[in-house]
C-alpha cells in the first residue's frame, strides 16, 4: 500500500504562490511610499518652501537610523530571535507610523500649530553628527522639513526591516522550489510600486486643479495600512505552516549572537555583500538624479499644454500599457506551450514599444527615464525562473555589471554627441536606458537568491540584514557624492549662477555629468572584479552559486 504523503501548505503551489502575493504587494506598498514625494518635489518648493537642501535632507534621512544607529543591524537579529510572522507585523507598524509623521508634517493643519514652533525653534543639528556633516537636520530647514524627516528616519527603519523579514518569507517558502522566481516576482511588483508612484503621486496633489500634497502622502499612508492588513494575513498563513511542520526554527534552535561571527568569517557572504553595495550605489543614486541627467544632455521641444500629449488621459494610458508589458511578461513563465510563450513576449515586447514612442511624443526626461524599472517588471521574474531551473547566478552577476559599466559610459560619452539631435539623442537614451533596465534585472534575480546558499538558514535574517546596512551606507554616501562632484566639476555653472548671469532654471538644464558618471562606472568595474573573484570562489570552494535552485 502506498503511502500517504503529508502535505503541508508549503506544498501547494496555490497556496505558496498566495503567500507570495501577500508579501510582494505589501512591498509594492512600501515603495510607493518611499518615493510618494520624489516626483513632486517642484510642489514641496513652492507650497512648503522646501528649497532643494531641505528636500534632499529629508529624503537622505530614510537611511540615518539603519546606517549611523544600527537599527537593520538590530532588525536582523530581531527577525532571527523572533521568526518572520512578528516581524513582518512589527515592520508594517513601524512603516505606519513613520508614514503617519511624514503625512501629518505636509499637511495644512501642521502649519502654525505648537509642534511646527518647537521644530522651527528645535532640532537645528545633532551633536557629533552635525560636525560630520550627516545630520538629518540644520538651522533653518523648514519645521514640516524637519518633522517630515523625523517620519521619514522611523518608516526607513520599517521598509528595510520588512525587506529582510519578506527575504527571509519567501526562502522559507520556496526553498528547493521556485524561490529566485518567487523574489524576482516580488522585486518586479516592487518596480511597479515606483513606477506608479511616478505617475500618480503628481496625479493626487494637483486633483481636482487645486494643490494639496498631503493628499499624495495621505495615499501612501492608506497603502501602508493595506500593508499591514497583509503581513496580518501572512501571519495566520505562516502560522498554520509551523503547526504542520513542526518547524519553528525559532525556538527549536535558538539564534545566537555568535552566530553572527558565522556569516561574518564566510568569504563568499562578503563578496556578494560589497558586490551588492558597489552595484546599488551605482543604481539607486543614479536614479534619484537620472532625470536631470537626460535634461542635461538631451533637446526638447516643449509640448504644447493644450495638446492631446500634455492631459492626464496619456499619463493613464501610459500606465495602462504598462501594466500590459509586465503582465504579459510575467505570465510568459507560466505558458504551458512555446507558442503561447512567444506570443506573450512578443506582446510585451509591441507594449513596450509603444510606450517608449508615447514617452517621446511627450518629449520630457521623465516619461523616457519611466522606461526604466519596467523593463526590470518585465523580465526579472523571467531571469529568476532561469536561475531557479539553469542556475548561472554568479556569471549573471558578472554581465550585469559589465551591462552597468557601458550603461554610465554611454551616458558620460555618447549622449553628448547627440545633443541638437532630437531623435538620435532619444533612441539613444532608450536604448541605455533599456540596457541598464536589464543590468538592474540580472543582478538583483541572481543576487538575492544566492545568499541562502551562503549561510545557515536560522541565520539568513542577520545576513540579509547586514548586506542591507553594508548597503545602506553607500546608499547614503552617493548621492551626497554626485552631487559634490557635480558641483566641483562644473566651476563655470555654479559662479555664473552664483553671480547671477544664468537663472537657476538655466542652471538646472545645464550641468556636465561626465564626471559622476565615470565615477558610477567605476562602481560597476570594481563590482566586476568581485563579480570574478566570487565565481573562482564558488568554483573553488564550490559554493554552488552557478547551480539551479530547482535540482531535478
Ligand atoms: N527579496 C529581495 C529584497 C531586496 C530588494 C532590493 N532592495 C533593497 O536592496 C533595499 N535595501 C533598498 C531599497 C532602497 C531604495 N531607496 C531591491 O532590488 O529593490
Amino acid at each position: 500500500m502506498v503511502e500517504k504523503i503529508q502535505q503541508t501548505l508549503r506544498d501547494s503551489a496555490a497556496m505558496r504562490w498566495t503567500v507570495l502575493l501577500l508579501l510582494a504587494f505589501a512591498m509594492f506598498c512600501s515603495y510607493i511610499f518611499m518615493d510618494i514625494l520624489s516626483p513632486i518635489k517642484d510642489l514641496m518648493q513652492s507650497t512648503r518652501g522646501w528649497d532643494s537642501t531641505a528636500f534632499g535632507t529629508m529624503q537622505g534621512s530614510e537611511t540615518f537610523l539603519n546606517v549611523f544607529i544600527f537599527f537593520l543591524i538590530f532588525a536582523g537579529i530581531i527577525l532571527d530571535k523572533m521568526g518572520v510572522r512578528f516581524t513582518a507585523i512589527l515592520s508594517g507598524v513601524v512603516m505606519l507610523v513613520g508614514a503617519t509623521i511624514n503625512w501629518y508634517a505636509v499637511t495644512e493643519s501642521f502649519q502654525g500649530s505648537g509642534l511646527d514652533t518647537w521644530f522651527t525653534n528645535n532640532l537645528n543639528y545633532i551633536p557629533g553628527f552635525d560636525e560630520l556633516g550627516i545630520s538629518p537636520f540644520y538651522k533653518g530647514m523648514p519645521a514640516s522639513a524637519k518633522f517630515a524627516a523625523v517620519g521619514f528616519m522611523i518608516f526607513g527603519c520599517g521598509v528595510e526591516m520588512a525587506g529582510i523579514t519578506v527575504s527571509r518569507g519567501i526562502v522559507k517558502w520556496f526553498k528547493g522550489r521556485e524561490m529566485a522566481l518567487a523574489m524576482g516576482s516580488e522585486m518586479a511588483l516592487a518596480r511597479l510600486g515606483v513606477a506608479s508612484c511616478m505617475i500618480f503621486s503628481p496625479v493626487f496633489a494637483k486633483l481636482g486643479g487645486n494643490i494639496d500634497v498631503s493628499r499624495s502622502v495621505a495615499f501612501g499612508v492608506i497603502l501602508l495600512l493595506v500593508a499591514l492588513i497583509m503581513f496580518i494575513v501572512y501571519f495566520f498563513a505562516d502560522k498554520k505552516l509551523d503547526a504542520q511542520t513542526g518547524e519553528a526554527e525559532e525556538k527549536d534552535d535558538p539564534f545566537k549572537l555568535s552566530d553572527l561571527g558565522k556569516i561574518m568569517s564566510s568569504m563568499g557572504f562578503w563578496l556578494v555583500a560589497l558586490l551588492c553595495v558597489l552595484y546599488y550605489s551605482a543604481i539607486f543614486p543614479f536614479q534619484k538624479y537620472a532625470v536631470n541627467m537626460l535634461q542635461c544632455n538631451l533637446t526638447f521641444n516643449p509640448v504644447d499644454p493644450n495638446s492631446f500629449w500634455a492631459t492626464n488621459t496619456v499619463t493613464i494610458i501610459q500606465y495602462c500599457i504598462m501594466l500590459v508589458v509586465a503582465a504579459a511578461a510575467f505570465a510568459s513563465n507560466f505558458s504551458k506551450t512555446k507558442g503561447m510563450k512567444y506570443g506573450l513576449l512578443a506582446l510585451a515586447v509591441v507594449s513596450l514599444i509603444i510606450f517608449c514612442y508615447m514617452g517621446y511624443m511627450r518629449q520630457s526626461a521623465e516619461t523616457i527615464f519611466a522606461v526604466f524599472p519596467l523593463l526590470a517588471v518585465g523580465i526579472t521574474p523571467i531571469l529568476g525562473n532561469y536561475v531557479d531551473h539553469k542556475g548561472k547566478a554568479a556569471s549573471m552577476l558578472v554581465i550585469g555589471s559589465v551591462l552597468l559599466i557601458i550603461c554610465h559610459l554611454t551616458f558620460a560619452f555618447i549622449l553628448p554627441m547627440f545633443q541638437g539631435n532630437a531623435i538620435g539623442g532619444v533612441v539613444v537614451a532608450y536604448v541605455t536606458i533599456l540596457v541598464l533596465g536589464a543590468s538592474f534585472s540580472l543582478v538583483p534575480a541572481s543576487l538575492w537568491p544566492s545568499v541562502p546558499k551562503l549561510v545557515d538558514s536560522k541565520i539568513i535574517g542577520s545576513a540579509y540584514a547586514l548586506i542591507f546596512w553594508v548597503q545602506n551606507i553607500g546608499l547614503w554616501l552617493f548621492p551626497l557624492l554626485i552631487g559634490k562632484v557635480l558641483d566641483k566639476t562644473n566651476p563655470q555653472l555654479v559662479a555664473d549662477l552664483k553671480s547671477g548671469i544664468i537663472t537657476p532654471e538655466e542652471a538646472a538644464i545645464s550641468y556636465n555629468y561626465t564626471a559622476p558618471l565615470v565615477m558610477l562606472a567605476c562602481l560597476g568595474g570594481a563590482a566586476l572584479i568581485l563579480g570574478f573573484i566570487l565565481k573562482a570562489v564558488d568554483k573553488k570552494k564550490g559554493l554552488g552559486l552557478e547551480l539551479p535552485n530547482i535540482q531535478k
